[in-house]
């Protein structure tokens, strides 16, 4: 049975257009179950099955109890931008399930791992973030609040987690911009320690594109934007799915 799934998993992959935008993944998958679907014998158990396996996922990307009233002041700040193109990007426990048929893929392929950055259920405890995204300015800005969990030198953020931050929110916006890419080049400069439990804004904007490869330069601020905390560049790589995925 594992296997099975495991090579449906594959032949969906294979079959997915090397370029496809993230967003349509969702729709394509879900097509490419139901028609499969109707293909084999059993079209009614293979339905019910495929919708089990597509159900909406958990968005972490919108407020929670956890989040302070500045993260809450800068997120209704950005959703009421809205008009000016800002657009909130939904967040997932797993890569896969951006914006994706990839929650089926996702249970099918190793269904217990987690989002690095999403791997904790206590609201608050680590990763609090959500991103916007502007294309026509081709910039991106993630507001994140720091959770205890986090800690590096007492009181302040580790410098892991503020790459992890960095990493995180320029591959969202060179996903966004460009379709699937993973990091191939990560330069930090770190400014000022971050404290914990407090609310920075993490700017990323779209520098330059050659061929395969993507140049997102960012810069972490404090939310009222007077304290620069970190300063950074990443190259990121086009890849097709099936490389992202590790088929
Ligand atoms: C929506 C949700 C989004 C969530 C975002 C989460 C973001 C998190 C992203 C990650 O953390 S990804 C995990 C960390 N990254 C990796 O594990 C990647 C490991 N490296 C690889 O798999 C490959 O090296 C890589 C896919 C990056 C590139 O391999 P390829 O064989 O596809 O490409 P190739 O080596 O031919 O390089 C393509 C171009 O990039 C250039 N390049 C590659 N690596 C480079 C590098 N390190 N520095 C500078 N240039 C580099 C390379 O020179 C070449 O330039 P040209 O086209 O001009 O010839």
């Amino acid at each position: 049975m594992w296997r099975n799934t495991m090579r449906f998993a594959a032949v969906l992959c294979r079959h997915l257009p090397p370029q496809m935008n993230p967003q349509n993944l969702t729709a394509s998958l879900k097509k490419m179950i139901l028609e499969s679907a109707v293909k084999f014998s059993r079209p009614a158990r293979t339905i019910a099955w495929s919708r089990a396996l597509c159900s909406a996922p958990k968005d972490y990307g919108v407020p929670n109890p956890s989040w302070s009233a500045e993260m809450m002041s800068l997120y209704e700040r950005y959703s009421a931008k809205g008009a000016e193109s800002w657009e909130r990007l939904p967040s997932y426990k797993r890569y896969l399930t951006y914006s994706a048929g990839g929650q089926c893929l996702s249970r099918l392929h190793k269904p217990t791992a987690r989002l690095f950055t999403r791997n904790l259920e206590e609201e608050g405890a680590g990763f609090e973030y959500t991103v916007f995204a502007n294309k026509a300015e081709r910039r991106a800005v993630c507001l994140f609040q720091a959770g205890p969990l986090l800690e590096g030198p007492p009181g302040h953020v580790h410098g892991g987690a503020i790459a992890t931050i960095i990493d995180s929110a320029t591959g969202i916006c060179a996903t966004y911009l460009t379709g699937f890419v993973m990091t191939a080049n990560l330069n930090i400069n770190y400014r000022n320690p971050i404290p914990l439990g407090s609310v920075v804004l993490v700017e990323c904007e779209l520098d330059r594109t050659e061929g395969r490869k993507t140049f997102v330069s960012c810069r972490i601020t404090s939310a009222d934007g007077s304290k620069l905390h970190a300063e950074a560049t990443a190259l990121f790589v086009s890849v097709s799915v099936g490389t992202l995925i590790g088929f």
